[in-house]
């Protein structure tokens, strides 16, 4: 007997992720599309779906999520703009449903996962670290999740090797010059057309520096890992914050 496959919604479905996202469920084995939906759409038609995906806007994932929730619905999430706060919220939200998973990943590339890893890796061997991050120009959100989250992971990493802040002899300059201070790591943002989505990590120490740098060529890189996110999010139940723990990295 073939098992039924996943049945799957996407909310941002007209956007640039959206579209890449139904494109890629549609062609991928066991899976199929029940609801592609967008904003201002009545969102009854994802009673049909097991998991829906969201790659949406920062400021209406959150209601989007309530709404996932409340109607049992596993979800995998690209949309950016978790803070600890949000998080918390979602945990209570998800307390009395133990059966529902939630995977929310800042970003769904292999390539990024791993660079995130590296960079956590390498943050105690260094005096300093600051992070580039590069986008296309129509991306609503800066300093990037996934900035955000290697800030957060190279941070976690200095402080329980107690490092201090980085030497930087900065006394006077243009606010912004130095970058956003996501715990103690400078973080910059670059936005340009043709890009898509590009992440450098620099490391500064006695003679040298290590640099690891991911690029995401086109939106079809973030597909295998959202695909994986379906497939697993089903029998993952609670909150997933990163693909690393799918991955089992
Ligand atoms: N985690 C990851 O690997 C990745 C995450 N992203 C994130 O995904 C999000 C979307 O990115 P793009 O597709 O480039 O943006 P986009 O602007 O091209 O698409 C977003 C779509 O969502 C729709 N939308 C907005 N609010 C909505 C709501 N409340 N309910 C339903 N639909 C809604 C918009 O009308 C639009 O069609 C951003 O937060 C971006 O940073 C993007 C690429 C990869
Ligand atoms: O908006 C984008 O394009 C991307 N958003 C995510 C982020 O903010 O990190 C993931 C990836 O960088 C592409």
């Amino acid at each position: 007997m073939t098992e039924s496959p996943i049945r799957v919604g996407v909310l941002g479905a007209r956007g640039r992720m959206g579209q890449t996202v139904v494109d890629a469920v549609e062609g991928a084995p066991g899976l199929e599309v029940v609801a592609a939906l967008d904003a201002g759409d009545d969102f009854a038609p994802l009673s049909a779906a097991q998991v829906v995906v969201d790659f949406t806007h920062p400021d209406g994932v959150m209601d989007n999520l309530k709404y996932l929730v409340e109607h049992d619905l596993h979800a995998v999430v690209g949309t950016t703009g978790f803070s600890e706060e949000r998080l918390a919220t979602l945990r209570s939200l998800l307390a009395p449903k133990p059966s529902l998973g939630v995977l929310i990943a800042p970003n769904f590339a292999l390539g990024a996962v791993l660079a995130m890893r590296f960079a956590a890796q390498a943050a105690k061997f260094y005096q300093s670290a600051e992070i580039i991050e590069l986008h296309h120009n129509r991306k609503a959100d800066a300093p990037s999740g996934t900035a955000s989250h290697t800030a957060r992971m190279i941070g976690a990493a200095r402080k329980a090797a107690g490092l201090e802040p980085g030497p930087d002899a900065t006394t006077s300059g243009l606010d912004g010059a130095r970058g956003a201070l996501i715990e103690d790591v400078p973080v910059h943002s670059v936005r340009l057309p043709g890009l898509v989505a590009h992440e450098e990590i620099l490391f500064g120490g006695v003679g040298e520096t290590l640099t690891i740098r991911h690029d995401s060529l086109d939106r079809t890189s973030f597909m295998p890992g959202v695909l994986l996110g379906v497939r697993s999010v089903v029998s993952r139940p609670g909150l997933t914050v990163g693909l690393e723990n799918v991955l089992d990295l």
